[in-house]
């Protein structure tokens, strides 16, 4: 294995694994630390944890064990993938588990970049954008678990981390490898390694990679990846490494707990013309909703067009169930509601599940136990269909704020198709 990633999220893990495998490398995403050793025809490792927003010691000790299953499969460089909303609260965990990773790869400063232009986020000034706005007014400062107040990373990442954060403006980013390398070396000896670097446009992702070609650890979106796999591989092999794609067209359903303004949309899109059930938060803590029996109602529809079962929900409502019940509970709820339901369905013969949500689908992925997920192809930018390399199960785990408006039905569509 060339490069070993650690994903704080699965569909943060899945984002990744996309960026690589169109660049060419073989990938596997693992769920969790895998108990052997990998395969050895696989160049790049995805180890997708749930550790976005467990407590600290949790992300920082789950984050090592990866990291050290990965240095003993040989790699040679690390990614850290977070999202590119930067997901994180003051006490972390972006900025602990960098500190914890420079310290036992060794690393004497790394690259902080969430850019992912292809779906709005760029960084400049230190500051990221979601397309035309900043990361703290689009919608993001309503998120569930992590609100993302303010936009600058330097400022929001400080009291996440012990050491200094630098930055690395756009005109060294425009000017390119060369000059990147330089911002980034006089950041190092100034006392700031860790540094954020801005980026707008996939050139500029494209040039922190070659900059980035020595260095032990980089982290950030997947956008930092573009440039990764031309350091490691010969791109005159490109051609033998595509696998076909080999869908299925066996019953499907979708299941949302996602409660970002894209999903609510696709949701709205779906709901409009296919069967929906939506759990409600209350609900379900009163115990009045049965896994069985929204299960049961699932299969019956998924005959006719497979059914959205979603939790997603507008902010006030969401607000208004974490003050009634707690934050934790609620969303522990609603993901073993999930993960429960996933497993009635995929036992009852649903062979393929569109999956809306980072959280959402660590816990469907872990309740289902899939230890590790071949790369399709793209559904949207940073989404790929995935298959299980263990079981007839096709899957995609879908970003909050990934995919048009009609992604679930693209989704589908993906996820049967079968070579020409
Ligand atoms: N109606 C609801 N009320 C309160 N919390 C909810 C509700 N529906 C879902 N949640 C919780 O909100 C969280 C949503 O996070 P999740 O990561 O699944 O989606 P996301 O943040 O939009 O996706 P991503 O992390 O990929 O951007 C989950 O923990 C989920 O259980
Ligand atoms: O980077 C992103 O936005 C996504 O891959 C993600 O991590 C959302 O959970």
């Amino acid at each position: 294995m060339l490069l070993g990633c650690i994903g704080d999220d699965f569909t943060g893990s899945s984002d990744l694994a996309n960026t690589l495998a169109k660049g060419g490398m073989r990938v596997v995403q693992y769920s969790g630390v895998p108990d052997a050793p990998a395969d050895p025809s696989v160049e790049a490792g995805v180890v997708a944890l749930k550790s976005r927003t467990v407590p600290v010691d949790k992300a920082v000790s789950a984050s090592l064990k990866a990291c050290d299953w990965l240095i003993e499969q040989g790699c040679r460089q690390f990614v850290f993938k977070y999202c590119s909303t930067f997901d994180s609260t003051p006490e972390g965990n972006i900025g602990p588990v960098i500190d914890a990773l420079m310290e036992r790869l060794g690393a004497a400063v790394t690259i902080v970049c969430p850019a992912f232009p292809a779906t709005g986020r760029s960084i400049y000034q230190g500051h990221l954008f979601v397309k035309d706005k900043l990361l703290s007014e689009s919608g993001m400062e309503n998120h569930p678990l992590t609100p993302m107040t303010d936009a600058d990373l330097r400022r929001w990442l400080k009291p996440q981390t012990k050491q200094g954060v630098g930055h690395v403006g756009a005109a060294a980013v425009f000017e390119g490898p060369e000059a990147i390398a330089a911002g980034l070396r006089r950041e190092m000896d100034a006392g700031r390694p860790i540094v954020v670097v801005d980026a707008i446009r996939d050139a500029d992702l494209f040039a922190i990679g070659k900059a980035a070609k020595d260095m032990k650890l980089v982290t950030g979106g997947s956008g930092i990846a573009l440039g990764l796999p031309a350091n490691l591989i010969d791109p005159a092999t490109l051609k033998e490494r595509r696998t076909p794609w080999h869908g299925d067209g066996g019953l499907a359903a979708i299941l949302s707990g996602s409660c970002s303004t894209m999903t609510r949309a696709q949701v709205e899109r779906y709901r409009a013309d296919h069967p929906s059930l939506e759990i409600d938060a209350d609900k379900l803590i009163a115990g009045e909703l049965e896994p069985e029996e929204v299960a049961d109602w699932a299969s019956s529809a998924a005959s006719k067009a497979a059914p959205l079962i979603y939790s997603s929900a507008e902010p006030d409502r969401v607000r208004a169930a974490q003050e009634r019940h707690g934050k934790e509970r609620v969303a522990t709820a609603i993901e073993g509601f999930f993960a429960e339901i996933a497993r009635e369905l995929t036992g009852a013969g649903i062979s393929r599940l569109v999956v809306a949500g980072g959280e959402t689908s660590g816990a469907v992925v872990e309740g289902l136990g899939l230890s590790a997920l071949e790369i399709g192809p793209e559904i949207a930018p940073g989404v790929p269909a995935l298959k299980a390399s263990d079981r007839p199960l096709w899957l995609t785990l879908k970003s909050g704020n990934f995919g048009a408006e009609d992604f679930f039905a693209e989704a589908l569509a993906v996820l049967k198709r079968r070579p020409a």
